[in-house]
């Protein structure tokens, strides 16, 4: 399990062991590890052309000493300061072995002031930056831009002139490696208020920050690269959880010896309608796939038809809204919602699935029944949900934009106030349940961005319940097998890039399936 925690938990350890060590130690061993991460990213260090953005804290002080190593080995390092202050050490450092330093002070105090107020706009005093000759040259011609302007220090939106330069440095051609965070993206959650810098590579410090997991922070971090300075041991217990692929083959549910079909787990499905058949063939697909030990699926006439056609693994019934699931027959977890509709048919449906006392999955439709009637939710049996953000913002009242900038709150909020397990759908998906630290997913690939794949996920989290998984684990296990079969169908065995459409991820769930499950 990968752990990842705020600035603040991270600040706290770091002063624990500081009272332990000389002085100095911390960024030493900090600066280290950023340099040769540096040197790994440079084809050669000796002439290449660095370029360092120092702010004011101590995230500067890390650049300005990993500069002064470079330039030892011969790069030609250009310090650019833009703090009020600049870290005392690192700078006669940097010096000391020939780094240059470039001073906005100098040419522009007015951007500081003004340009604050200005915002993060290009306008102004800020233009009269972004077109300084000096600047220009530098950023441009940068083989790496090392962003050391805030870290885990930074608070708001990025102040001018840090957010000119991260905005020049995303037009240079050069690698930007980020000092622990990229500056302009919260450490603790991803949001990114105003400007951002946008780095090829984070080199983070001591322990991951959750920012960096989460979207926007996670797009905007590169590739992660963590540097060992001693703080595991001073860390509290994490309030964000990564699975890796052996958490996951442990928790999965496995075929026994003395299994049969019912013992491994029967999964209903209640999904598509008349005149949506395509959201249920890809739920059940997804049930049937990731190894229910039966699906029974139970939908109007023409849904019936269509999945019978396609998954003849699948025990159907054609019902109607008053009868509802009472004669399906009995399942150990239910999914309930894609293409069901949202009329008061589609009402009748969901209210008599979510009567049972059985765990149940509500996404797609379901989840704007819920939004209606919020009593629906209110259950003693355990309920999952899997919104994208448009659908969890309908649920809370607040507008979509809200729900992608600030994830990590809102998936947090929706399981407070709902009472259920939440799993967040999009770029970066997050499960949370009250009490229990976030589990962000980090497989998947923007290829999933396909219609029908989220059918396929909520067929696969609901076998995984039907198998015995807690709403908590069966979500984080469905999001990470989910990631990796459309991983593995996008990248093919040759590991290039393709396309995929959600059925595709249903059929490769047994190959991804079985590379977690080869270890175990
Ligand atoms: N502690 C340790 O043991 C170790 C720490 N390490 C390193 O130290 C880093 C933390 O250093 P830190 O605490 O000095 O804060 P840091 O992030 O450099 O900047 C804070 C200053 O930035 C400014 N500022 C803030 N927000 C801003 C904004 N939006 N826009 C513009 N400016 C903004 C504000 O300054 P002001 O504006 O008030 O002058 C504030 O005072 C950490 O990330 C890691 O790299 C490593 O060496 C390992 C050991
Ligand atoms: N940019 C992205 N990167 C990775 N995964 C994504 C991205 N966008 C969407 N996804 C994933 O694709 C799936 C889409 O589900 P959903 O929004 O319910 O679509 P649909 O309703 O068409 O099935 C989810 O698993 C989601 O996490
Ligand atoms: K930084």
């Amino acid at each position: 399990m990968l752990t990842a925690y705020t600035s603040d938990e991270i600040r706290a350890a770091e002063q624990v062991l500081m009272a332990r060590l000389p002085g100095g130690t911390l960024m030493r061993r900090a600066a280290t590890g950023l340099a040769v991460a540096c040197v790994k990213a440079l084809p050669r260090v000796y002439g290449s052309r660095v370029v360092l953005l120092i702010g004011s804290g101590d995230n500067g002080g890390d650049a300005l000493y990993a500069g002064a190593a470079l330039a030892r080995r011969g790069a030609r390092v250009h310090a650019i300061l833009a703090g009020a202050r600049t870290h005392e050490g690192g700078l006669a450092e940097l010096r000391r072995v020939g780094g240059r330093t470039y001073d906005l002070r100098g040419i522009s105090d007015p951007a500081r002031t003004e340009g604050a107020k200005a915002g993060t706009s290009a306008s102004g005093p800020a233009k009269a930056l972004e077109t300084d000759p000096m600047l220009v040259n530098l950023i441009g011609g940068a083989d790496v831009i090392v962003d050391g302007l805030v870290g885990i220090g930074g608070t708001g939106a990025l102040r001018e002139p840090y957010a000119t330069l991260a905005r020049m440095s995303a037009g240079s051609p050069g690698i930007v490696v980020a000092v622990d965070v990229p500056s302009g993206v919260d450490a603790s959650t991803g949001e990114v208020e105003g400007e951002a810098v946008r780095a090829h590579l984070t080199v983070t410090f001591g322990a991951v920050k959750a920012g960096l997991l989460i979207d926007p922070g996670a797009s905007h971090a590169g590739t992660l690269r963590q540097v060992d300075i001693g703080l595991g041991p001073f860390l509290p217990a994490p309030g964000v959880v990564t699975l890796t692929g052996p958490d996951v083959a442990e928790r999965m549910p496995r075929a026994e010896p003395e299994s049969n079909k019912y013992r491994r787990g029967v999964v209903g499905v209640v999904a598509g309608s008349d005149r949506f058949t395509g959201a249920a063939v890809l739920a059940v697909g997804g049930a049937v796939r990731a190894g229910a030990g039966l699906v029974r699926f139970a939908s109007a006439a023409e849904a019936v038809q269509q999945v019978r056609a396609k998954w003849p693994e699948a025990v159907t019934k054609i019902i109607t809204p008053e009868e509802g699931v009472r004669e399906v027959g009995r399942v150990q977890a239910w999914v309930l919602g894609p293409g069901m509709g949202t009329d008061d048919d589609a009402h009748a449906l969901a209210r008599s699935v979510l009567d049972s006392d059985v765990p149940v999955l509500v996404d797609a439709d379901g989840l704007t029944l819920a939004t209606r009637d919020r009593s629906l939710l209110r259950r003693s049996a355990p309920t999952l949900i899997t919104p994208h953000a448009g659908e969890l913002g309908r649920l809370l009242g607040v507008p979509v934009e809200e729900i992608e900038e600030r994830r990590l709150h809102h998936a947090r909020l929706a399981a407070a106030e709902l009472g259920v397990t939440v799993l967040l759908k999009g770029s970066t998906t997050l499960v949370a349940e009250e009490g229990r630290p976030v589990r962000v997913n980090l497989t998947g690939t923007p290829w999933l961005a396909t219609g029908g794949t989220g059918d396929v996920l909520a067929g696969i989290a609901g076998a995984f319940l039907a198998g015995g998984l807690s709403c908590y684990e069966a979500a984080s296990c469905a999001a990470f097998v989910h990631g990796l079969a459309a991983r593995m169908a996008a990248g093919g065995p040759e590991g290039g890039q393709a396309p995929i459409a959600a059925l595709d991820v249903a059929l490769e769930l047994p190959s991804a399936i079985r590379t977690l499950t080869a270890s175990r």
